[in-house]
C-alpha cells in the first residue's frame, strides 16, 4: 500500500532515506507555463539538504538547453547535465545504439527539441519544425516533398508534434514504406496534462504513424526505457537504493522508477488520480503518494 505523505515526520523520513531525487516535469513541476505551488521552495529545500536533483522529462518538444531557459524563467537553477529529456535520449540512441552514419539524415515528426539534440550529436534532420509542412498535402503539386523523398534519410523519429497534420503524417509514412529505415519513438505517453485538461500526448502521434505504416517503433527512448535510467545512474553515479523517482504518470514515471530499482513518489497534480492509484495491484503501487510535490516543503514548515 502506498504511503500518503501527509505529515512533517513523513517528509523527514523521505529526506533521511534518499540522497537523489529524480523529477518528472510536466504535471509535477509545472503545467505548461504554469508553475505548480511550492515547487521552487521544495527544490531549494532539497538542495539545501545536499540532495542531488535530476530532471527526467518525456516531453521531446524542447532540448536540454531549452529546458535550462524554462527553469530559469521559473527562477529555478538547473544545469544541462541535470536534465534528461526524451529528445536527448533519442539523439543518444540514434548515435550510440543505431550508429546511424553521420552522412545520413533523420526525418522528424516532432518538435525542434529533437532536431537540436540530433544536431549536437552530428545529425542533420528534416521535417520537424520546418514551416513548409504546416499546410495541406497538395497531391496536384508535382514539387510536393511527398514526391521528392530525401534519399539521405536513414531514420525516422516521431515525438509530440502539436502541429501534426495530414501532410507531415503522409510524408513520414512514405519514409517508413522503406523497411530499411528504422522507426523510433521519443516516448509513448498517451496524454499530456494541462491545467485541468488532459490533451493528446506523443503516443497519439506515434500511433497515427504506426497505424498508417503498419510498423511498430523499434523502441521508445524516453521513460520507462531502462537505458535512460542506466545513463542517469552512470552519469551521476547515483545509488539506486537511496534514490527516488517523483512523477505524475504510472506507466512511464512510476514504472521507470520501480523497474530501475528506485523508490517512487506519485503526485496527483498531473495525469493520475486517487482512483487510478487505488486500482493498482499491490506489487506495482508507488512507494509514496502526495497531493502535490510542494507538500514536501509545506509540511516541513
Ligand atoms: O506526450 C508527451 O510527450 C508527454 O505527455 C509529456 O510531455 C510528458 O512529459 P513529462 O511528464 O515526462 O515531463
Ligand atoms: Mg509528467
Amino acid at each position: 500500500m502506498s504511503v500518503k505523505i501527509a505529515t512533517k515526520t513523513q517528509v523527514e523520513t523521505v529526506l533521511d532515506k534518499y540522497d537523489t531525487f529524480l523529477f518528472d516535469c510536466d504535471g509535477v513541476l509545472w503545467l505548461g507555463n504554469h508553475l505548480l505551488p511550492s515547487v521552487v521552495e521544495t527544490l531549494t529545500l532539497l538542495r539545501s539538504h545536499g540532495k542531488k536533483v535530476i530532471f527526467v522529462t518525456n516531453n521531446s518538444t524542447k532540448s536540454r538547453a531549452d529546458y535550462v531557459h524554462k527553469f530559469e524563467k521559473f527562477g529555478i537553477k538547473a544545469s544541462s547535465d541535470e536534465i534528461f529529456s526524451s529528445s536527448y535520449a533519442t539523439a543518444v540512441y540514434v548515435d550510440s545504439i543505431l550508429k546511424l552514419p553521420k552522412d545520413k539524415k533523420v526525418w522528424v515528426l516532432g518538435g525542434s527539441g529533437i532536431q537540436d539534440e540530433l544536431k549536437l550529436v552530428g545529425y542533420e534532420s528534416i521535417g520537424g519544425s520546418d514551416p513548409t509542412y504546416n499546410k495541406e498535402l497538395d497531391l496536384d503539386d508535382p514539387e510536393s516533398p511527398i514526391y521528392h523523398l530525401d534519399p539521405q534519410v536513414g531514420a525516422v523519429v516521431v515525438g509530440l508534434d502539436t502541429k501534426i497534420n495530414y501532410f507531415k503524417s503522409a510524408v513520414t509514412m512514405q519514409y517508413l514504406n522503406n523497411p530499411e529505415i528504422p522507426f523510433l519513438a521519443t516516448n509513448i505517453d498517451s496524454t499530456y496534462p494541462h491545467k485541468g485538461l488532459k490533451l493528446p500526448g506523443a503516443g497519439t502521434c506515434v500511433e497515427t504513424i504506426a497505424c498508417a505504416s503498419g510498423r511498430k517503433p523499434l523502441t521508445s527512448c524516453g521513460k520507462p526505457n531502462p537505458s535512460m535510467m542506466d545513463a542517469i545512474v552512470k552519469a551521476h553515479k547515483i545509488d539506486r537504493s537511496r534514490s527516488i523517482m517523483v512523477g505524475d504518470r504510472l506507466n512511464t514515471d512510476m514504472k521507470f522508477g520501480r523497474e530501475g530499482g528506485l523508490a517512487t513518489l506519485l503526485v496527483l497534480t498531473g495525469i493520475e488520480t486517487v482512483q487510478t492509484l487505488n486500482q493498482l495491484e499491490k506489487d506495482v503501487q508507488p512507494t509514496y503518494y502526495s497531493e502535490k510535490l510542494g507538500d514536501l516543503f509545506e509540511l516541513l514548515q
